[in-house]
């Protein structure tokens, strides 16, 4: 409760987490068992997560790591924590963030030297470390992009590409999700020409062998994609990555690798695509972007049209990724020149 003053106005959260510290007389789908290891003397220390199938979760807590398996899927994490972690986790819980960010997030707190002000964890140094991501992770950073890529229209054709090159349009991504090999191999290549063409930036959706032959600018990643591209290949091409991620946890993951930028979202409600987590708003947005903006170039996505583009801006983001604001847009020419018209008012671009 100490803690939770801190943290300001969140929604309660969609699920109620029980922390168990010791064993529970039974367990219940929402419970999230910890196994300290660095102490010997409580009996819950004598499991092993395995037996806890029942439960949401299991935190197996050493003195220098953390893992947390929830889902079928682990979370090792190892860093510095202040002795009340704990209670941190519990109230970036009631905040509403999933295990994986608010055990991120506990890490990260340090009580603040004063009672009033933003106690929101923001100093990266202070973050924990993802373990297990050595062998992902190319032997330098990818290639750098701008800090401040603008309008980042996100299209399904070249043909798209075409059009908006021809609107002015500096930054893009081909995203084809439907084509057969060969279509999709001419239709990268295509939009590569014409990108180069206009010595403008395209991306290509999870593609990146037929982006390496085409030459592209770069390659965009979601965090299951991380799985089975090789990095190392994609960066020894000198081919930019984006990486998708939706909470702290992945953004952890997605710093580790250097990329040339990450994407966040998505902030607000889409209908493009089905996302993993819930929308993360404005005020989350704000947050990772206080924490992530000096360490690599930011793109915000999801549900951003030309109505809160200003709002998401203001975040510090260098730039917005979108879809349907330009694909449903009525008249195109207006729509580009209004989004571009707002990079222009709301940061240092030239139209
Ligand atoms: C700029 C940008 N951000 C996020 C995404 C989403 O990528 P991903 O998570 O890989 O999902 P799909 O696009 O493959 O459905 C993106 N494409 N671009
Ligand atoms: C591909 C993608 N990734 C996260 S949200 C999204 C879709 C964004 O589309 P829109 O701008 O139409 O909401």
């Amino acid at each position: 409760m100490r803690i939770r003053t801190h943290l300001g106005q969140w929604p309660s959260p969609a699920i109620r987490w029980r922390l168990c510290s010791t064993l529970p007389q039974s367990i219940e789908a929402n419970d999230l068992i910890i196994l300290h290891r660095d102490t010997l003397t409580e009996d819950a220390d004598q499991h092993e997560p395995s037996q806890f199938a029942a439960a949401a979760g299991v935190l197996t807590v050493t003195a220098e790591t953390i893992t947390l398996r929830l889902g079928g899927t682990v979370h090792p994490l190892a860093g510095e924590r202040s002795d009340d972690w704990l209670a941190a986790f519990a109230a970036f819980l009631e905040c509403g963030f999933m295990p994986p960010d608010a055990l991120v997030l506990a890490h990260a707190w340090r009580e603040p030297h004063r009672l009033e002000g933003n106690a929101w964890p923001i100093d990266y140094a202070n973050f924990p470390r993802v373990l297990g991501l050595d062998a992902m992770r190319p032997s330098v950073p990818f290639a750098a992009c701008p800090w401040q890529l603008g309008l980042y229209p996100v299209v399904a054709s070249a043909a798209w590409v075409e059009r908006l090159l021809e609107l002015g349009v500096k930054t893009l991504q081909l995203r084809a999700k439907t084509l057969e090999h060969a279509t999709l191999q001419a239709e990268i290549k295509r939009a590569v020409q014409a990108a180069r063409h206009h010595h403008a930036q395209l991306f290509i959706n999870d593609h990146w062998q037929l982006a390496i032959e085409a030459g592209a600018y770069g390659v965009h990643l979601g965090q299951e994609d991380l799985q089975t591209a090789q990095l190392q290949t994609i960066a020894n091409a000198g081919l930019r990555l984006g990486l998708s991620t939706h909470g702290y946890y992945e953004m952890l993951v997605a710093c580790h690798l250097r990329p040339s930028y990450i994407a966040l979202g998505a902030v607000f409600a889409t209908t493009t695509k089905s996302m993993p987590t819930a929308p993360q708003g404005l005020t989350r947005l704000a947050h990772y972007v206080q924490l992530l903006k000096k360490q690599v170039p930011l793109v915000a996505i999801g549900g951003i049209d030309q109505a809160v583009l200003a709002d998401v801006l203001a975040t510090g983001v260098g730039s917005a990724a979108v879809v349907r604001a330009i694909t449903e847009a009525s008249d195109l020419p207006k729509a580009v020149a209004t989004l571009q018209h707002a990079f222009v008012r709301n940061l240092d671009l030239v139209e």
